[in-house]
């Protein structure tokens, strides 16, 4: 089984502590939403899963079920980020980023039989002959962000962030995201940070809430009661009182 283990982990900017002693398993079968205030450190989080910014002590480790075990360091092992903000090449069309994505993921995409037609893409992303052909930058925020939570699903990586998708998408697009969020968690471990309390009562398995600088789960109440719903603002509303 996939997993993605976070120990004891600590972060700081200058002297902000962002998380202290955090820790956390993230299993492979289920979809984790990410709670937490504004400022509270689920960029963070995910960047340094990712390995775009350091960590100042614990650890953070991945199984990619391939016979190594738990990695603390994992160049080799694909992490898929889906930003807020598309991080898309503005001067290529929509129809030229794909064909180029395909052809430098080639081999992955053999490697898990998963189409490398590049029309496929645009269509799974909901993108005309018409749009395919424009630029990237004059796409709107929503349909980048189509585009880029297409293509880092069709490479299936092992653990999948999502850093608040969805936000900006339409409702019939968000409906047919959803239902691939859905799907990744069958051979990903998928961890999406939100501030939309029911989406994560629609598709998660299990929240966690980022708060005291650390991670904790709720359990023992139905996601989708309201109790749920009073429960995780109260935690979090605790927690500024802590800190004031
Ligand atoms: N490179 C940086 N240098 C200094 N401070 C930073 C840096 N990156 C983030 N921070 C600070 O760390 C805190 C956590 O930021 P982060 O973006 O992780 O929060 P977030 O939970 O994702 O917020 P939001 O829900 O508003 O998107 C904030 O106070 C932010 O200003």
């Amino acid at each position: 089984m996939k997993q993605l283990q976070i120990s004891q982990l600590d972060k700081a900017f200058d002297k902000q502590v962002i998380f202290n002693q955090a820790s956390y398993t993230f299993d492979q079968g289920k979809i984790y939403g990410l709670l937490g205030r504004n400022g509270s450190g689920k960029s963070t989080l995910f960047n340094m899963i990712a390995r775009n910014i350091p960590l100042d002590h614990g650890e953070i480790r991945i199984d990619a079920d391939d016979g190594r075990g738990l990695q603390s360091s994992y160049p080799d092992i694909d992490v898929g980020m889906v930003y807020t903000q598309p991080h898309l090449p503005a001067f290529m069309t929509g129809a030229e980023f794909v064909k180029f994505f395909v052809e430098i993921n080639s081999r992955r995409l053999a490697a898990i039989h998963t189409s490398q037609n590049p029309r496929d893409f645009l269509d799974m992303a909901g993108l005309s002959e018409a749009d395919g052909n424009k630029l990237l930058r004059d796409y709107s925020e929503g349909m980048r962000n189509k585009l880029q939570m297409v293509v880092s699903l069709m490479l299936k990586p092992p653990v999948l962030l999502l850093d608040e998708p969805l936000t900006t998408v339409d409702v019939v697009a968000a409906h047919e995201m959803q239902q691939m969020i859905v799907q990744m968690k069958t051979d990903s471990v998928v961890v999406f940070s939100t501030h939309i309390m029911q989406l994560a009562q629609d598709i998660c398995d299990a929240v966690v809430l980022l708060h005291n600088h650390g991670l904790e789960e709720l359990t023992g109440l139905d996601i989708h009661s309201q109790a749920f719903e009073d429960e995780v603002i109260a935690r979090l509303t605790d927690e500024v009182t802590a800190d004031a």
